[in-house]
């Protein structure tokens, strides 16, 4: 993957992208756009691929054809010397978290943000009520359950709001009250601007805040504009509304 320093949003175009694993074929598709201030719904079924397409856009793999470009990223690192993940974060649905308690697990990476440390302290805040984390926070990351690993995930990717988010099947692990939680630290990203990809096989309360939609299907990807007219109770307006977080 190339990383270009310009200015404007930030974005990440795959172009002429091919993908095989020895003789199985994914997918081919002509161009895709990820890019912030859009919400894209991940669609397809088992095994069609989109974990392997949200690897691709990460740069953790690389495609049997055709490139990939990141654009409008700084070049400044904050995890890795010259990689996007610091702008473009990954969320495996089995996400990986650090050695430690709930509470590293959400401030260690901030070190790494150029950012006024205080206002990121008032985030961690922000974040551990948002995601009800505050009785875990002393609790070993590593036991807690799937659905509250993915809720801790979620709550660090939402205190470095990075320009694009990738959330690979977030809800799978989830109960209803786990996927409101989390639905409201989407919805607040999707009002500050971030770029989120979020694959699920099937329509959940996530899927809601989504703007757009990516079809992977009979190995090629289809995209497509999401009617505004769809279903929309407690759409994230309403939802920001209920926040008393800052947004900006
Ligand atoms: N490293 C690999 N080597 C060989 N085959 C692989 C590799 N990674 C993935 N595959 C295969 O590629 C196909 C797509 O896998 P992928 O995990 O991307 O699908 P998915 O759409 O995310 O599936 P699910 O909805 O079940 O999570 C699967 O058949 C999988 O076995």
């Amino acid at each position: 993957m190339t990383v270009t320093n310009t200015k404007g949003n930030a974005k990440i175009i795959a172009r002429n992208l091919e993908m095989r694993f020895e003789n199985k074929h994914l997918f081919s598709t002509r161009e895709l756009v990820f890019e912030q201030n859009r919400v894209i719904h991940l669609q397809g079924d088992n095994g069609c691929g989109k974990t392997t397409l949200m690897k691709l856009l990460a740069g953790f793999i690389q495609p049997t054809a055709g490139s990939i470009q990141a654009q409008g990223f700084s070049i400044a690192p904050w995890w890795r010397s010259k990689s996007i993940t610091g702008k473009a974060i990954y969320l495996h649905q089995h996400p990986y978290l650090f050695e430690g308690s709930v509470m590293y697990n959400l401030t260690y990476p901030l070190r790494f943000l150029d950012r006024d440390q205080q206002l990121l302290k008032a985030r961690t805040e922000q974040a551990i009520d948002m995601a009800q984390l505050r009785h875990l926070l002393t609790q070993a990351a590593s036991s807690l359950s799937g659905g509250e690993k993915q809720r801790l995930a979620i709550a660090r990717a939402w205190i470095i709001q990075p320009k694009l988010l990738m959330l690979d099947e977030p809800t799978s692990n989830m109960d209803k009250h786990s996927q409101q939680l989390v639905l409201q630290m989407i919805s607040d990203l999707k009002l500050q601007g971030t770029g989120m990809l979020i694959s699920s096989h099937q329509t959940c309360m996530l899927t809601k805040v989504c703007d757009h939609a990516w079809l992977v299907c009979d190995n090629t990807i289809t995209s497509s504009n999401i009617s505004a007219n769809q279903d929309m109770t407690d759409s994230p307006a309403d939802i920001s509304m209920t926040l008393n977080v800052s947004v900006g």
